[in-house]
């Protein structure tokens, strides 16, 4: 789909997706916490602003002993993650318009060029959700293809749509343009503005992912859903990914993991809380020390 299409246009194709959009609630089948698997859904997540070189070290050492999917960092530490993680499997993750998405065009470009040329395999961009409360689609549009193809594959994209200020027709809409747009994954949260993943959420945005796939629009290849944002517990996690999620990401990797290392050892469930040893971050917790 084209910029030929006008704000009116886009809005009815988006009208259609959500015409009938069904959302399960049954489960998704997900790893087992006892799988590699399961470890391998986490992007290990560092935004703070004040963090430092040494804790992106420790952030590297900690993905590459817990078999992350990914590290999930700002531009300026991508080269330091890209040569602590050579060789290890793990990818390096880069926000771009973080975490506002507001930023024009030219400097989400520059700083998505940046990121790729410093080793980035995944870029985790914010969309203008401003416009998208305001309908702008086509602008979202232009930006997010703008956007691919400076980060061609196989750069993986991720569209952070910032669940918490949008209502259930935006979120559908922010769907179906990273799809029109050849996005690889949704993703509900920042962890920076108002509530992060709900289950809700998850499931409404996975439905959506296989209906776009499934239609005659624009972006019919099946996009991914990342849940991100509060998501401290084994529990959370477990719930995340059963809701339709395939990637975590969360500031919580370790105490995640570990949790569920403990329980596979001891064959618990996963209700009933086991912690290792010290104190779990709190909700507000992103403080990579506070750990
Ligand atoms: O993209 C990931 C989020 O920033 C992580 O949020 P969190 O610190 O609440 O886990």
């Amino acid at each position: 789909m084209g910029s030929r299409y006008t704000d009116a246009e886009w809005s009815m194709f988006i009208e259609e997706v959500e015409h009938d959009l069904k959302v399960s609630s049954e489960p998704y089948s997900c790893p087992s916490i006892r799988s590699s698997g399961f470890t391998k859904t986490i992007d290990h997540t560092l935004l703070k602003l004040e963090t430092k070189a040494v804790q992106i070290d420790e952030l590297c050492a900690e993905a590459r002993v817990n078999g992350f999917a990914s590290v999930c960092v700002r531009a300026n530490f991508v080269h330091q993650c890209a040569a602590d993680l050579r060789g290890s499997g793990v990818r390096v993750a880069c926000v771009v318009g973080f975490h506002e998405g507001t930023h024009d065009l030219l400097y989400k470009l520059q700083e998505a060029k940046t990121a790729i040329q410093s080793g980035a395999d995944e870029l985790d961009i914010v969309i203008n959700y401003l416009e998208l409360q305001a309908r702008k689609y086509n602008s979202i549009y232009q930006e997010l293809v703008a956007l691919r193809s400076q980060a061609q594959h196989p750069v993986q994209l991720k569209l952070i749509l910032e669940t918490s200020q949008l209502n259930r027709s935006q979120i559908i809409a922010g769907c179906a343009m990273a799809a029109a747009a050849g996005f690889d994954f949704v993703k509900t949260s920042t962890g920076f503005n108002g509530p992060g993943a709900t289950v809700e959420n998850v499931r409404l945005m996975a439905a959506c992912c296989q209906k776009l796939a499934e239609g005659n629009g624009p972006g019919r290849k099946r996009m991914q859903v990342k849940a991100s944002g509060g998501i401290r517990t084994l529990e959370d996690a477990v719930k995340m990914l059963e809701a339709g999620a395939s990637r975590l990401g969360t500031s919580g990797g370790v105490w995640i993991a570990r949790e569920a290392k403990e329980k596979a050892e001891q064959g618990m469930s996963t209700n009933g809380a086991v912690y290792g040893e010290g104190r779990r971050p709190s909700l507000q917790t992103r403080l990579f020390t506070d750990y």
